[in-house]
């Protein structure tokens, strides 16, 4: 016995609820289907739990800093993990309960609780039940790699689900992993009180990204009292009294780092392993479902959204996965991954806007280009609000005169950077940007300033 569907989408992520809802309002009949938590990572254990503590780091630190500002705060300041959690966690169900509300009242679509594994190519078997449908959509995104590295099973590791689950401040919390996570989980913790150490592996901080932004980066979190193995090569776990001692072998320093908790912040693998996906559906060597430009996979009818398909492991980028299977499917319109243009923020504080090409990545591609930065401190805004770190960067085409890219690390650097992204989309020249008359004071006020001043890049 097997229900049969227009359309099945395995996984209630960043791209598969709004899917479903299209396809249902298109009028298909649409199983969806969630073994854990409706709206995947980025609402239960991602970006809204993370970007609500952040939010809770940065009050802390301007209260912190209240005397510099003139603000005089009686007694010391101090956080109390318990209810920040609890902030947390009703950001988290909230959002997680409106999707549930959007989902359940919506005609034509059917919400099944259960793993899903498929049977055949147009078969899904979820708790004994098997349903069948013409088009398949994968949704079922990533976790966080924990390899099996030497002492890792002697030890308890925190991975970015499991920190968010801590009810007491770890007195010193060693994070393992110099990217995203790490980083904007060791700010978060610093400012709530708990020592920190990163540890990484290469010889820099988020080593996507230009020389000069790992450094600026490297410094600000330094200033704050955050502790940085970097080169650390051969890493170990075994126990240390109450807690954990993480072997790093770097060429100096202390080979051992002891602390209370360790968190693994060293990337994240696709939840394509337990899919039953030897039904054809080709995966590339990490486990990433192979697609095409829009998104279709090895196998006819089953489409691949999300971090799950290697191309982007962001939430927009796997909400603009649903709009481009939509297009194609429903509109008509031969929507395509490689339209988009790389951007994301580290969520660091100052935060790192990006998009587009570095400047290694310019230098590399052999074009004429031209560069222009500017120091923060020189933003009247930056100055005025206290908080002067950073630098902001853009990349030009010499010959289009259109932007390749930009690096905003400063204040308001993940807003700020739109303003470049959206030049990007319309292909305007840099000469529009210069024109402009921007609102004073802002950040963003200082751009025509700095497109206005680039110089060749050697
Ligand atoms: C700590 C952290 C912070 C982040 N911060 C940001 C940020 O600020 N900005 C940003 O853009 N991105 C951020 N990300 C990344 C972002 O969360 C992910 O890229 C995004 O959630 C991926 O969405 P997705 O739809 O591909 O998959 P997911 O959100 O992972 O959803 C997949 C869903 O599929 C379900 N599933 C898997 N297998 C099955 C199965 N066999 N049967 C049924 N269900 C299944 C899972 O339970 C899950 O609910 C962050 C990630 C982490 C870990
Ligand atoms: N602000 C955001 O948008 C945001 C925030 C958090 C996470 N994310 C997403 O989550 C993904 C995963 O983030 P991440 O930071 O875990 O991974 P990552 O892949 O970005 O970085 C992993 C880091 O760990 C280091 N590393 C690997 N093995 C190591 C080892 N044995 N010892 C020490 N260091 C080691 C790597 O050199 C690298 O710097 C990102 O790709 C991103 O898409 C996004």
């Amino acid at each position: 016995m097997s229900t049969s569907y227009d359309a099945i989408v395995i996984g209630a992520g960043q791209a598969g609820p709004s899917l479903t809802v299209r396809l249902a309002k298109a009028g298909m009949r649409v199983a969806l289907i969630e073994r854990k938590y409706l709206g995947g990572t980025c609402v239960n254990t991602g970006c809204k739990p993370t970007k609500t503590m952040v939010a809770s780091a940065y009050a802390a630190r301007m209260a912190q800093r209240a005397a510099e500002y003139g603000v005089v705060i009686g007694s010391q300041v101090g956080v109390d993990l318990a209810r920040v959690m609890a902030r947390k966690d009703k950001v988290v169900l909230d959002s997680r309960q409106s999707l549930r509300s959007w989902l359940r009242g919506t005609a034509g679509v059917t919400l099944m609780e259960g793993h899903a594994r498929f049977r055949s190519a147009s078969e899904v078997e979820v708790d004994g039940e098997v349903l069948t449908a013409d088009k398949i959509f994968l949704n079922v995104g990533g976790r966080a790699l924990v390899p099996d590295l030497p002492g890792i099973r002697d030890i308890s590791c925190l991975t970015n689900s499991s920190i968010l689950e801590l009810d007491t401040l770890p007195e010193h919390l060693v994070v393992v992993g110099g990217s995203y996570i790490g980083l904007e989980f060791g700010q978060m913790f610093r400012r709530f009180g708990s020592r920190v150490t990163i540890i990484e592996k290469g010889s820099r901080l988020v080593h996507r990204e230009d020389e000069d932004v790992s450094q600026a980066i490297l410094d600000i979190l330094s200033r704050e009292g955050i502790g940085f193995r970097l080169n650390a090569e051969c890493l170990s776990f075994k126990p240390h009294g109450r807690g954990v001692a993480v072997a790093v072998d770097c060429k100096q320093g202390e080979p051992e780092v002891a602390g209370s908790h360790v968190l693994l912040a060293i990337g994240r693998r696709p939840n394509t392993d337990d899919l039953g996906l030897d039904a054809g559906v080709a995966l590339d060597e990490s486990g990433f479902v192979q697609v095409d430009d829009q998104l279709r996979t090895s196998v006819p009818n089953i489409w691949a959204l999300g971090e799950c398909n290697g191309r982007g492991a962001f939430t927009h980028t796997a909400y603009n996965d649903y709009e481009i299977v939509a297009a194609n499917i429903l509109d008509n319109d031969p929507r395509r991954v490689t339209d988009r243009f790389p951007c994301y923020a580290l969520f660091t504080d100052p935060p790192l806007g990006r998009v587009g090409m570095t400047e290694t990545e310019a230098r590399e591609s052999g074009g004429r280009c031209l560069i222009g930065r500017m120091e923060m401190a020189r933003v009247g805004r930056a100055v005025e609000r206290g908080e002067t770190d950073g630098f902001m960067k853009v990349i030009v085409d010499a010959d289009s005169r259109q932007f390749l890219g930009a690096s905003i690390l400063g204040a308001s650097g993940d807003e700020v950077v739109h303003g470049i992204l959206d030049l990007m989309y319309a292909r305007a020249s840099v000469d529009t940007l210069v024109r402009s008359v921007p609102i004073h004071p802002t950040v963003s006020e200082l751009l025509p300033t700095l497109c206005g001043n680039l110089q060749p890049l050697k």
